[in-house]
């Protein structure tokens, strides 16, 4: 069993050893991420436990609203900005994101793109595996050695010539735990390991390239839990020996509280900061999943929830003016589309529609956005370079037009053509989302393609949230008229779960069954579960027991 013991923390790491944990989890990797546990998971908890009184009083009818001068400095001073913009990171007009797996982090580095995020949150399946090999292949990456060769006898390797994007990483939100690692017998956070292993193994080498380590924060719902970052970066940074700033972070602005908290949670990090990025996907599921119980926020159908709807427009307009005011990014968001193999028609409407969502972003004022997949990159970066014509828009945007929006105006769901709104169609479609997605991550992926677009944990929360929605507030498909009830959610769900696995080889040996009963059970319960991820959590487990069993729970 891998450990580190000290006087203050004692790490164990309860997971069959392999080469990855072995290389990754020395024993000064493991002080570092004890000492961040021990001092501030408690914090972390706190802030878990107020996430969950907040959602008491929005299920009560609450909605949230802006913090005042009073509440909080970052309003009562106009002068302030955030640390100047790295040399290197000054242009990201094109992220690519992906999971940690070795190849995808070599595409992606090679892609074309400005940046590459590798994901240990929406796209990853945090198997254990993936986890600290993960890790592994970003530490390879970061000293310029990453390899891989597929089964066909392809080698993979970067092309350093061709200047590699430069690497930002997406710990997981501060709602997961690591469950094979004890920091004094209480198990670890999920963002503090992918975090400190990935700062601990990397900082030196990165700053000796003359980048830095740089990050994607998710899923913050306060700019409490983003002064909890600064201060976990402030001590790693200390206990490293390196410049308070040499970490900067981009906020994901993605739950609907933090879109009412955008200029604190700046402040908070202003030393680190490296801006806002609007995570529409995530940003939809927690207006969902937030006022679940308020009956004039019933969502449509899933494709109705677009960019130019009412809400999301004004969160756009919002972050573009907030961030530019303090100077940094405004980044754009994820276009879900992917390319449609075999069908150059249906391809090229796709790659309009992401071309559109781009042209949309940059004339907003947003500074750079995200692709799902390498071929989207020239598509995207076109469209950036006709309209941006330097390396951002942070003082030539200042989007002055997002200081008039109102706490209404994030608020406002778009008018939906009657009888449209919620369709048998819309519903089925839904549920076969939650299904597939949960039946490939219970198998250890993350992101799926599905429908020409992809499918991650922040699209199929969507989903989920809103078939809960419907159910609970018994609200009727419109086409046919008929009621969405728990016995029609679980026979769709049962309907998809038989014709995945009847007369279909190969599919009866995946998760359906398991990834059936966990579906059913979290569309009908009293209870919105607050993520899937933490609902299918233990079944991904595979723990190590001190007489050497291995047990998968
Ligand atoms: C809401 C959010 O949080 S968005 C951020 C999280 N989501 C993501 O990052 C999405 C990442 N994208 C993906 O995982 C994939 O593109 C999928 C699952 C959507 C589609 O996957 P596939 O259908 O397997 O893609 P496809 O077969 O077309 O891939 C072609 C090649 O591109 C590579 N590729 C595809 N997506 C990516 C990516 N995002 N980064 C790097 N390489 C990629 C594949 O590895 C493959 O490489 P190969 O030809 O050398 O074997
Ligand atoms: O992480 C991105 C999102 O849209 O969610
Ligand atoms: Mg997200």
């Amino acid at each position: 069993m891998i450990e580190f013991r000290s006087e203050q923390v004692h790490v164990r790491v309860h997971a069959p050893a392999n080469k990855a944990a072995e290389e990754m989890l020395t024993p000064d990797a493991l002080r570092l991420l004890g000492l961040l546990c021990e001092r501030f998971d408690v914090r972390r908890q706190a802030l878990l436990a107020a996430r969950k009184t907040h959602a008491t009083s929005f299920d009560a009818g609450d909605v949230p609203h802006f913090l005042s001068a009073e509440d909080h400095p970052a309003q009562r001073d106009p002068h302030w900005r955030c640390a100047p913009v790295p040399d290197d990171v000054q242009d990201r007009r094109v992220e690519i994101t992906g999971p940690v797996d070795r190849k995808m982090v070599i595409n992606g580095l090679n892609s074309g793109a400005c940046v590459y995020m590798a994901d240990f949150e929406d796209s990853t399946s945090p198997t254990w595996f993936n986890v600290i090999d993960g890790q592994l292949n970003l530490r390879d990456a970061v000293r310029g050695t990453i390899a891989f060769t597929n089964a066909a006898g392809k080698v993979y390797t970067v092309q350093h010539a061709s200047r590699p994007a430069t690497l930002f990483v997406r710990p997981r939100g501060w709602h997961l735990d690591e469950a094979h690692v004890t920091v004094n017998g209480k198990v670890a956070s999920g963002s503090l390991f992918d975090f400190a292993m990935y700062f601990f193994h990397n900082v030196h080498h990165l700053k000796e390239k003359g980048t830095g380590p740089y990050f994607y924060l998710p899923k913050l719902e306060s700019h409490k839990e983003a002064a909890l970052w600064n201060d976990v970066f402030v001590a790693a940074q200390q206990f490293m020996g390196v410049p308070i700033g040499t970490i900067r972070a981009t906020v994901l602005l993605e739950t609907i509280t933090a879109a009412f908290e955008m200029e604190e949670i700046l402040y908070e990090l202003r030393d680190h900061s490296l801006g806002l990025n609007c995570g529409r996907w995530d940003y939809l599921f927690s207006f969902i999943k937030k006022f679940k119980h308020h009956t004039d926020k019933l969502t449509p159908d899933r494709n109705h929830l677009t960019m130019t709807t009412p809400l999301m427009e004004a969160y756009v307009k919002r972050l573009i003016y907030i961030c530019h005011k303090r100077g940094t990014f405004a980044m754009g968001g994820m276009s879900a589309s992917i390319p449609i193999k075999n069908d150059p028609a249906a391809n090229d409407a796709a790659m309009q529609k992401v071309a559109d969502d781009k042209l949309r972003e940059v004339t907003a004022g947003h500074d750079g956005s995200w692709v799902a997949h390498p071929a989207l990159v020239k598509v995207a970066k076109d469209v950036f370079d006709e309209h941006m014509l330097t390396p951002n828009q942070i003082t030539s945007k200042p989007g002055y037009v997002g200081s008039s929006i109102n706490e209404q105006d994030l608020l406002r769901l778009p008018p939906i053509p009657h009888g449209k709104a919620i369709t048998s169609e819309g519903l089925a479609r839904g549920v076969g989302i939650v299904l597939a997605y949960t039946e490939a991550w219970l198998r250890g992926i993350g992101c799926i393609p599905l429908h020409n677009a992809m499918e991650d944990a922040a699209t199929a929360e969507i989903s989920r949230a809103q078939i809960w929605q419907w159910r609970s507030q018994k609200a009727s498909t419109q086409d046919d008229n008929r009621p969405i009830t728990a016995s029609r959610v679980a026979a769709l769900v049962q309907q998809e779960v038989d014709r995945q696995c009847n007369g279909v080889a190969g599919k009866s040996k995946g998760k359906w069954r398991l990834a059936g009963n966990l579906v059913e059970n979290m569309l009908n319960k009293d209870e919105l579960d607050d993520f899937l991820t933490s609902v299918c959590y233990p079944h991904i487990v595979t723990t190590a027991y001190d007489d050497g069993r291995i047990a998968k729970l």
